[in-house]
């Protein structure tokens, strides 16, 4: 087995996830784990730019830089806190800052931010990141990259299982027995949700859904949120906050609500857009991970939708729902280590398995 740490800060912008693990491909063990969540004013500009906000390009190489050093700080504080040198691991794998992700069109990419070179040389270990245009270069959406590893990890059960992934985007990744992986993004995860929590109440997020659990579902209003045309298309597809924002949600809002019913209503609609795919499929176990999995009207509000399903989080099946993401960067960085392909061409669309990433060495 190999060290890797894997750097994960995703869709929903609250921070960064950084993760030891030790792998040789097949099994994977978590050694140790930290977070930190952004400082108030980069979380701020990044959502103004995945809103489509326009920046100099001194602004966007600053923040590039900013973004480089606090992956590169959070390495310098898991290897701290784990007790690990830098000379033990053998690579980073860091997802970056997704700023925009356009998978279709005739000039499709994906950015994310965050200097690797930075990562690199101030820690002293390789860093791999840009994992997701080679696969949209081969024709792919360049995302969701998790189903290999969910295959890879809990691609082992004898019965139906599904795994989703509730973050800012929601994600499945479907494992029946016997077959290949299959996986795409299904809708919002906790984007909307966050959204109108911190326009109603200030805070981040629906802790514990405290103002979700005040609610009652409008149904006018969910049945306009389920009619959006994306949910219907077949995969591979994959989505982002370019689609689901703020102002998706004004224009579907009526004139008067009470906040409280809105927070419920969106409540609903992201588990029935998660609901409404895990149901075409044999039922089996659905298994939780990502940040929704401690809201608990998401959770049971799941339950209730797949009543032949048993719902639980991953961390039943032995892998820490909150670390699950950051796990798969430090697994994708073994893979492309290795000179192995790290995408699914099932999930993605793309022409052909690839190694993924950009390697950054620290010399
Ligand atoms: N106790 C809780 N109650 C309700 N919601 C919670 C709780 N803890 C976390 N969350 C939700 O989880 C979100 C963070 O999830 P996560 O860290 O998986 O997102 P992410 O890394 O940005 O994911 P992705 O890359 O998949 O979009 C928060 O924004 C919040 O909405
Ligand atoms: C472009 C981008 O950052 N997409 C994220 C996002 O967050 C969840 C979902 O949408 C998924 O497609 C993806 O992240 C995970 C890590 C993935 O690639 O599997």
């Amino acid at each position: 087995m190999e060290l890797f740490i894997g750097i994960m800060s995703g869709t929903s912008l609250d921070g960064i996830d950084a993760v030891l693990v030790a792998t040789n491909g097949q099994q994977v063990e978590l050694k140790a784990g930290t977070r930190r969540p952004f400082a108030a004013s980069l979380r701020q500009r990044l959502l103004n730019l995945a809103a489509g906000g326009t920046i100099t390009a001194k602004q966007w190489g600053e923040l590039d830089t900013e973004l480089g050093q606090a992956y590169a700080d959070i390495v310098l504080q898991l290897l701290e806190e784990s007790g690990t040198r830098a000379t033990q691991v053998r690579a980073i794998g860091c997802h970056g800052q997704t700023v925009w992700h356009q998978p279709l069109g005739p000039l499709p990419f994906s950015l994310q931010l965050g200097d690797a070179n930075r990562l690199a040389a101030q820690t002293g270990i390789v860093a791999i990141n840009d994992f997701r245009r080679k696969d949209m270069a081969l024709g792919g959406q360049g995302a969701p990259l998790v189903p290999a590893f969910h295959q890879q990890v809990l691609g082992n059960s004898n019965q139906m299982r599904i795994l989703v992934n509730i973050g800012g985007i929601a994600n499945i990744t479907v494992l029946a027995p016997g077959q290949a992986a299959l996986g795409y993004d299904v809708g919002p995860g906790n984007m909307l949700m966050d959204v109108w929590c911190k326009h109603h109440t200030g805070q981040p997020y629906d802790k514990d859904a405290a103002f979700g659990l005040q609610g009652q579902v409008d149904p006018s209003l969910l049945a306009r949120l389920l009619a959006e045309p994306w949910l219907a298309l077949p995969p591979p597809k994959s989505t982002g906050r370019e689609l689901f924002d703020e102002a998706w949600l004004a224009a579907r809002l009526p004139a008067t609500l009470a906040p409280a019913d809105v927070q419920t209503t969106l409540a609903e609609f992201t588990a029935s857009a998660i609901a409404n795919e895990v149901n075409k499929w044999p039922a089996g176990e659905l298994l939780v991970c990502g940040g929704g999995g401690h809201n608990p009207l998401l959770m049971r509000r799941l339950a209730a939708l797949l009543p032949h399903w048993h719902v639980d989080t991953t961390n039943s099946a032995g892998v820490d729902m909150d670390a699950m993401e950051a796990m798969a960067f430090a697994w994708l960085a073994h893979q492309t280590w290795h000179g192995l392909p790290g995408n699914l061409p099932a999930v993605t669309g793309a022409s052909r398995p690839a190694i993924l990433g950009a390697i950054h060495l620290p010399d």
